[in-house]
């Protein structure tokens, strides 16, 4: 299968790096805007076919990681084959809006997150009539290889892909929070930076791998009389829920 990539920034690297550890690399075509050197160092790195021309009339699967305001103009100047499924990550973006360009051709819409890159992403989708079941197939198995996959109707496509897409940015901003407080408390630089990414992933493996719901967790780590639960009143003291709750919010807005 031949795999397109329209646009190599944050999410289009982060896509390939993904898709260059379950397919061959040469199999993928990409297709950046300017030719920097950091792109053909990336190219370099994994391997890919840098096309030249925003043409994928040879790709199967197609995925559109350009921005938003500019896609439906760059997709009008793109040539892809009547059987290539297009696979829009463009937040805005609806599989409607696309056929109107491609008619004929199956279009699917996600938003991804940063976590693809290492097959660990969580993948919102649009559920729509714009694929034909043989052509959904493919992009499930597809992006199955990337994470997983959250299929809601239209109207919760945007808050899942809120959470999901925008969520790691406010996750790092609260690992760097959290080694900060290590740091000013005397632990090296590094050594802070590990301790919050290995809580964070352990913590997310444990809710996803039992099932169980994250307020019944923080009840198992809160020992009476303990340290953990002062911290949580602190948590409280500083609005730390409401300020989750106003980003998620103002980001989905
Ligand atoms: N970053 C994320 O975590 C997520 C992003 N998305 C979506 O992904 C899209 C891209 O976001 P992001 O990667 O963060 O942004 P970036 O700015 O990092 O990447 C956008 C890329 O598109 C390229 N580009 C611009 N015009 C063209 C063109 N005519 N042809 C080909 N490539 C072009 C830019 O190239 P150049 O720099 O040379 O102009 C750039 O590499 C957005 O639509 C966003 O909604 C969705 C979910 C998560
Ligand atoms: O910030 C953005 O607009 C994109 C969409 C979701 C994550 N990043």
């Amino acid at each position: 299968m031949k795999i397109g990539i329209l646009g190599a920034g944050h999410m289009g690297s982060s896509i390939i790096r993904g898709l260059a550890n379950c397919y061959s690399a040469t199999d993928l075509l990409v297709k950046g805007h300017r030719v920097t050197p950091e792109l053909q160092a990336f190219q370099r790195e994994i391997g890919f076919q840098l096309l030249t021309e925003n043409d994928f009339s040879a790709a199967d699967v197609l995925f559109v990681t350009t921005p938003a305001p500019a896609t439906q103009t760059i997709l009008r100047a793109t040539n892809v084959a009547n059987h290539t499924i297009i696979i829009s990550a463009v937040q805005g973006i609806t599989p409607a809006q696309i056929q109107d360009i491609f008619p004929t051709n199956s279009a699917v819409c996600i938003i991804p997150n940063i976590p693809v890159a290492v097959n660990a992403g969580c993948i919102a989708m649009t559920k729509a009539d714009a694929a034909t079941p043989a052509d959904q197939k493919t992009v499930d198995e597809l992006l199955a290889q990337l994470g997983t996959i959250v299929a809601v109707p239209a109207t919760n496509a945007g808050i899942v892909g809120t959470v999901a897409g925008c969520g790691p940015a406010f996750v790092d901003v609260f690992m760097s929070a959290l080694a900060d407080a290590a740091v000013q408390n005397g632990l090296d630089r590094k050594t802070a930076y590990q301790v919050a990414a290995s809580m964070v992933f352990g913590s997310a493996k444990l809710a996803l791998e039992t099932g169980t719901n994250p307020d019944v967790l923080k009840d198992q780590v809160t020992s009476p009389g303990g340290s953990t639960i002062k911290g949580v009143v602190g948590l409280d003291e500083k609005g730390f829920r409401n300020a989750v709750n106003h980003a998620v919010n103002q980001a989905n807005g």
